[in-house]
């Protein structure tokens, strides 16, 4: 049977039972739609995983406001319902065997929101992180270790005490990994690690032979080290990127129908698929998380090439 017609009859039986459901008010067929719901998910995922699956998934949570004003509903109420897509979205990468998820949660830039709405979504963040503690949640239900990747710094403390312990309380879970981006933009990520990696370069050094205009020859890290020589490489910059917590993204996915990364993960997308739905963040469904991995797959040869060729230049050294 395709994967075409088994979303036919499924989406005949789903309408049938939600049909039985209105009439008789039943949970019971309401348990059974699950059940065959979440069976028809798992068949199709064991179908697609006979094909190259993404490593990584990161995702641009688009329209959270737009969706909210679609439907004349109050102001933040879009982004608890956009929460709802985001653990959708887990539990299908989870269940594909996707072991690293990445999500923008809050950028630098979002700061200059008004101070309403920044205040409604840290409380909403913060309320969030806590539900990630419980045992039953999400993420130690699939074995998730959480990162908060970002300048934490610029958290209000509450939201960043939340985040530290939510981290904490992941530690052990070492089945996937999901990377929640907070206070971070790619440009502010790369600064910082080029800042870290000149310090420890720094901390290292010891000046055996100055010349006129360059440092001449020094002792890095007790080896002898001539100017001529890159004193950074891109494996020192890499080591102190915020995201050194993840492989780089196969696929981001932005909501909204926007093919711009809007500063998110500038530095690991080289060679990423990029895919944008036109739906609002919180409509997105299995649909569209079915057709960015099959694209994926169609894109697989070409960009894993590509990813390899960028490996090279990293081992011999750039
Ligand atoms: C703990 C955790 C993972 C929490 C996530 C909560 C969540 C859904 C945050 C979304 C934040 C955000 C700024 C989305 C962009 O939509 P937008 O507000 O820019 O909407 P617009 O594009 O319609 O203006």
């Amino acid at each position: 049977m395709s994967s075409g017609s088994t979303l036919g009859v499924g989406s005949a039986l789903h309408s049938f039972l939600v049909f039985q459901m209105e009439k008789s008010n039943c949970s019971r067929a309401r348990q059974i739609l699950d059940s065959l719901v979440s069976f028809l998910r798992k068949f199709i995922f064991r179908i697609l995983s006979m094909g190259p699956l993404p490593n990584h998934i990161a995702f641009i949570m688009d329209g959270n406001r737009r969706y909210a004003k679609k439907l004349n509903l109050i102001d933040g109420a879009g982004h608890k319902v956009g929460f709802l897509a985001v653990t959708s979205m887990l539990k299908f990468c989870y269940e594909l065997g996707v072991r690293n998820v990445t999500i923008y949660a809050f950028s630098i830039d979002n700061f200059k929101r008004s101070p309403e709405e920044v205040q409604s979504l840290m409380e909403l963040m913060q309320e969030k992180i806590e539900g990630l503690i419980k045992d039953e949640s999400i993420v130690n239900c699939y074995g998730v270790r959480v990162y908060f990747v970002g300048n934490l710094k610029l958290l209000s403390e509450p939201v960043r005490l939340a985040a530290e312990r939510a981290m904490l309380a992941t530690a052990k879970n070492s089945k996937a990994v999901l990377s929640i981006c907070v206070a971070y933009t790619s440009t502010n990520e790369i600064v910082n690690a080029v800042e870290e990696s000149v310090e420890e370069k720094w901390n290292q050094i010891t000046v055996l032979e100055a010349s006129g205009a360059g440092y001449g020859l020094i002792k890095l890290g007790g080896i002898e080290h001539h100017e001529s020589e890159p004193l950074i490489k891109l494996v020192d910059i890499e080591k102190h990127m915020y995201m050194a917590v993840a492989p780089d993204p196969d696929i981001i996915i932005r909501t909204s129908g926007e093919a711009r990364l809007s500063n998110f993960l500038l530095w690991q997308s080289a060679f990423c698929y990029l895919y944008s739905p036109s739906v609002l963040w919180p409509e997105i469904g299995l649909r569209h998380f079915l057709w960015a991995i099959l694209n994926f797959q169609r894109h697989h040869s070409y960009l894993n090439k590509k990813g390899e060729q960028l490996q090279h230049l990293l081992q011999d050294g750039f």
